[in-house]
């Protein structure tokens, strides 16, 4: 904290200030934090942990997690862990010991403990140097974590596996999840370092499932504000809920009083499929085939018909042989069908070869949020059933995992699910 040390007359300390004052030395470990903490509340101080000064910092702490209406940052590195614990109460002590952490990696810190040559340093390290990179930590919910824990009665019932689509090929290997962390940076060691860290404090708590990372063009060297191109190379984004708008978001992302569970309120459900991409066939077929299977134009990312990426989109035009301008069958036509919004926010992914086929193991790791899991399974079941981009593309992966309210300053991850009966 560089500059909130004399932000006492506003009754705000930061955590390390409390440290320093009480002599447990710089953030140890979060044991000692959460006395801290209650130490501090006792004597009137509310945390203010958030350190605005830092280079690239995204804040911690809101009404909404961070990582959904936020800008996406040029890399994810999303998780799905199970848990090995048995009870709520161990849940809420995990979410208390992961929050200081997640707020320190978010501000661009190294976790400091207990130091010596005898012991694990207690940062693992490789994010040493780097600044925060605008990283954000989500955290969610999945189906299952509820029936583990004994606590079914909260889960909203809403929250439950994605059916079968037509033409899914799911390997277990990437789905489902009793927790996500989806950590989003733009140096992708950046991310990679605070869901090792996080996994690592909960040692024994916790253990990874399936993890994927992803890839966007890195911000800085594309123009500002262009919507990203997916590997096979359109814009991928052009018509999207839009993350600026508070009235938009609360129509088709956040979980308004009423909607669902009380305690998911201003939380948000994802949904995340890993899709792979056949680049192989892809690259064999004649541009006027790949336009036609999107809709859309690929250089300008314009609709059929039209010249601009924004011009609006008409389906019932049709060509001078009386043929749809737009074929119905095309992705963006059937998305249409099926009259939903969600909010897209998915990263290309990478990962070697299939070892079966040789073919590139690439594609788009899809994460959407949407207010109720209804919305993707809408426009799924449209897909799933007709669109010519199924030629191209196979389902691999899938979860669905609701993701909890923001954080308040002073309090902690999930903390509104502890509330609720
Ligand atoms: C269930 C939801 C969707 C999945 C799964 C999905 C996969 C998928 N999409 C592309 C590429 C593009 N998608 C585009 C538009 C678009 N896609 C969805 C939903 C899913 N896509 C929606 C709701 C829309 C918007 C439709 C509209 O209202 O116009 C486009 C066009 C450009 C754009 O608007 O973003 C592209 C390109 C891939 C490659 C893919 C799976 C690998
Ligand atoms: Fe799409």
């Amino acid at each position: 904290m560089k500059s909130k040390t004399n932000d006492l007359w506003k009754k705000e300390i930061s955590r390390r200030d409390m440290l320093k004052i009480s002599g447990v030395g710089i953030l140890g470990a979060t044991a000692a934090l959460s006395g801290v903490g209650s130490a501090a509340r006792a004597i009137g101080f509310d945390f203010f942990d958030d350190d605005d000064t830092a280079d690239n910092k995204i804040d911690f702490y809101g009404k909404h997690q961070p990582g959904i209406a936020t800008p996406p940052p040029s890399h994810v590195y999303f998780a799905s862990l199970s848990v090995l614990i048995h009870s709520e109460s161990e849940l809420r002590d995990l979410f208390k010991d992961w929050t200081p952490i997640a707020d320190r990696l978010m501000n661009g810190e190294m976790l400091e403990g207990p130091v010596g040559n005898a012991r694990p340093p207690a940062d693992t390290g490789e994010s040493s140097g780097l600044d925060a990179s605008n990283l954000t930590l989500t955290f969610g919910a999945g189906p299952s974590l509820f029936e583990k824990l004994g606590i079914k009665h909260k889960k909203p019932d809403e929250l439950a596996d994605l059916p079968h689509f037509p033409g899914d090929q799911i390997d277990p290997a990437y789905s489902g999840g009793d927790l996500c962390i989806q950590a989003c940076a733009d140096d992708p060691q950046v991310a990679f370092h605070a869901v090792r860290n996080l996994v690592r404090a909960a040692s024994g708590k916790v253990r990874l499932k399936w993890t994927q990372a992803g890839f966007l063009p890195a911000r800085k060297s594309g123009k500002p504000g262009e919507t990203p191109r997916n590997l096979f190379a359109f814009k991928d984004g052009s018509v999207n809920t839009d993350p600026s708008n508070d009235k938009e978001m609360n129509k088709v992302v956040w979980v308004r009083p009423g909607d669902s569970a009380g305690w998911l309120t201003n939380g948000t459900f994802l949904a995340v499929r890993r899709i792979q991409m056949h680049l192989e066939t892809w690259d064999r077929t004649a541009l006027k085939d790949q336009e036609k299977t999107f809709g859309r134009h690929r250089d300008s990312g314009a609709p059929l018909g039209k010249k601009k990426e924004f011009d609006s989109v008409d389906l019932e035009e049709k060509d001078i042989s009386g043929n749809p301008v737009i074929p119905a069958d095309s992705h963006m036509a059937l998305a249409r069908q099926a009259k939903e919004s969600i909010f897209r926010r998915g990263y290309s992914y990478s990962d070697g070869l299939v070892a079966e086929t040789g073919a590139y193991d690439a594609g788009l790791l899809f994460i959407s949020f949407q207010k109720h899991p209804k919305q993707f399974i809408a426009i799924q079941n449209a897909l799933g059933r007709a669109d010519k981009l199924n030629e191209y593309i196979t389902h691999r992966g899938s979860a669905l995992f609701a993701c909890f309210p923001g954080i308040r300053k002073g309090g902690y991850i999930g903390e509104s699910l502890f509330a609720s009966i």
